[in-house]
């Protein structure tokens, strides 16, 4: 069920590689180098009347090991995205694949051993179980995908997020910034090809946000994975490598290389547009 897609054996071509392929056309990016695509994505609730877009034929494409943020107006359609994106929720129509094999129209079963095999999460609240420790809760995603635990690597892996020292901690012991890091491990620890983080720093002081920010770039930078963050806050968008701004379930627009005053800029001037044409 999850084949690769004529698409993206017919886009690959030489020499069309970097890691600056982000966005609608999705141009820019070999076949090879795409991580995640999404074709003509649309997902609408309820019916009639009460029906609402939240997705309107998105179609985008990043290029493997880049962090992209996705930001847009209160009801744009971000977290849909995200849960469309991730496998968590499935679209009405259109294609997503993650690594060239395409993740929807699958059964359920497979659709959740895709997900576990190659996507991780890091979420607002953690999401971490307040009955494990750190270490079981960091593995809890390998031992549900019945892979074998490599616990040298488990405990790098928390040694590299500054938690080497917690391990038989439990949640309740650890501060916010602390359980988002176990949770940014948790992600890392099954080695996926995409993560996608919802607002990972709505929760946290400045501090620690900036730390998990950090953690998310060296995901990109040291780990190679490609990171995908639905945020509200310009400067977390400033740490990733591109934004991609949502405006009534479209793409309307992308900034490479963002700095917190550009991006605050182009939202404020969303806002704008969007009242404009309600
Ligand atoms: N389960 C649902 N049932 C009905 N409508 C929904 C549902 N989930 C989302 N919507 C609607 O879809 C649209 C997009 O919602 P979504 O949550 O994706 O936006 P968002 O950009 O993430 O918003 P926010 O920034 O406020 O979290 C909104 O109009 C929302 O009211």
């Amino acid at each position: 069920m999850f084949r690769r897609t004529g698409t993206d054996r017919r886009t690959h071509s030489k020499g069309d590689h970097g890691k600056g392929a982000h966005g609608a056309g999705g141009h820019g990016a070999g076949a090879a180098d795409v991580a995640l695509r999404l074709v003509k994505v649309s997902k609408t609730y309820g019916s009639d009347d009460s029906a609402v877009t939240a997705l309107d034929e998105v179609t985008l494409s990043l290029a493997r090991g880049t962090f992209t943020a996705v930001m847009g107006p209160s009801g744009s359609g971000k977290s849909t995205l995200l849960q469309c994106a991730a496998g968590l929720d499935r679209p009405d129509s259109g294609i997503v694949t993650v690594d060239g094999a395409e993740m929807t129209g699958g059964t359920e079963a497979e659709l959740t051993k895709f997900r576990r095999n190659r996507i991780g999460f890091v979420f607002q609240q953690y999401n971490l179980l307040d009955t494990l420790t750190v270490a079981q809760n960091t593995v809890l995603p390998l031992k549900l995908a019945r892979r074998r635990v490599n616990r040298d690597r488990v405990r790098e892996t928390l040694t590299a997020v500054g938690l080497g020292d917690r391990l038989g901690h439990r949640p309740d012991q650890l501060s916010g910034g602390q359980r988002q890091r176990v949770a940014i491990a948790r992600a890392l620890v099954t080695e996926p090809s995409v993560i996608f983080a919802d607002e990972p720093t709505g929760a946290l002081d400045t501090r620690s946000a900036r730390d998990v920010l950090r953690l998310l770039q060296d995901a990109v930078r040291v780990h190679g994975r490609t990171v995908v963050m639905v945020t509200h806050d310009p400067v977390a968008a400033s740490y990733a490598d591109a934004v991609l701004f949502l405006a009534d379930g479209r793409l309307a627009g992308e900034m490479r290389r963002p700095t917190v005053d550009a991006v605050a800029e182009r939202l404020a001037h969303l806002g704008d547009d969007v009242m404009a044409g309600a």
